[in-house]
């Protein structure tokens, strides 16, 4: 059904979108060349497999329109932008499954990072790890003043590693020492924090999204053939080492997940979670 909707349809009428069927997604259409798509999975917006899938596909679709030139990424929920990975795909899964929720990471990752749209993460909320992983995606981070939030790559934490091209990203966009003490400690940064080591570009201490559709325009005014060279240039290295190895990346967190072990972090990790 969704893929008789063109953009423009789904732009005019998201309330009656869902309610009939449930995308986790909404999206919208701030200005002729900019299209929102807001994260809408209560309570965290974590990454299940059908939530990557209908990320990566509204994706897809905003960007077969030749007149949307900026895609603003954000989240219905006000405190949290995304908890990242739904853990509960990991937690005692069939390797079937695990491997294709996997695979619909990759390819969410994959089509965020090399689309040929300027993209604005707009960060109102929470975005550890996985959520950090969409954010940092982004051509461009803007975050909430607010304190209390947290953005960073807390792996360790839940006893797993990030795998190499996340690790790689954060490297590209920190550099390579704070990217190792904050993937070891599995550090969550606050706004302030972040700025400073470059994981965001700009705090806002009122409404983010005014910002996020500031400078989503402002982007789409760049001539499209030079910003999209740059942007292949910059990012083909990372998107090529993921491409050539999918299958080796999808055995190497299979593996490491259904690992005895490693069910037992994610399973206490889930009650720590839930017992808070
Ligand atoms: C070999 C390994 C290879 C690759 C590694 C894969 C990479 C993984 C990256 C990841 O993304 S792993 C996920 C990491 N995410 C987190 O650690 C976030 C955990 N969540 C939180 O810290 C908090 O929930 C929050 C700060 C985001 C929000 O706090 P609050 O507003 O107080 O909400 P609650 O904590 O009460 O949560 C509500 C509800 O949602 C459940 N939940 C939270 N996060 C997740 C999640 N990521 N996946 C699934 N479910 C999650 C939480 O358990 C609560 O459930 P209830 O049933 O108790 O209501």
């Amino acid at each position: 059904m969704l893929s008789r909707l063109s953009p423009r349809l789904l732009s005019s009428s998201p309330r009656l979108l869902s309610s009939s069927i449930r995308t986790l997604v909404n999206v919208t259409y701030p200005s002729p060349s900019v299209a929102v798509l807001e994260l809408d999975r209560p309570p965290v917006n974590s990454l299940s497999l059908e939530m990557a899938t209908s990320i990566t596909s509204h994706i897809k679709q905003i960007e077969s329109d030749p007149q949307i030139r900026s895609l603003i990424l954000t989240s219905s929920n006000p405190k949290i932008f995304s908890a990242g990975l739904d853990i509960t795909e990991m937690s005692r899964p069939s390797k079937t499954r695990l491997s294709t929720f996997w695979r619909s990471i990759q390819s969410l990752f994959l089509t965020l990072y090399s689309t040929r749209l300027s993209t604005i993460s707009c960060i109102t909320g929470h975005s550890p790890a996985g959520g950090c992983l969409l954010s940092m995606s982004c051509d461009y981070r803007v975050m909430s003043r607010n304190p209390k939030l947290g953005i960073g790559l807390n792996e360790t934490r839940l006893g797993i590693a990030a795998p190499f091209w996340l690790k790689d990203l954060f490297v590209k966009t920190v550099g390579y020492r704070e990217a190792e003490l904050g993937l070891s400690r599995g550090k969550l940064y606050s706004p302030e924090e972040a700025l400073k080591i470059g994981l965001v570009d700009e705090i806002v201490d009122g409404e983010v999204y005014d910002v996020a559709v500031e400078r989503a325009e402002e982007y789409a005014e760049i001539p499209e053939k030079g910003i999209v060279a740059t942007k292949r240039m910059c990012r083909g290295e990372l998107v090529r080492d993921l491409e050539g190895k999918i299958e080796e990346d999808v055995g190497w967190f299979t593996d490491f997940i259904l690992e005895e072990g490693t069910q037992k972090g994610i399973e206490g990790y889930l009650k720590s979670l839930s017992k808070k």
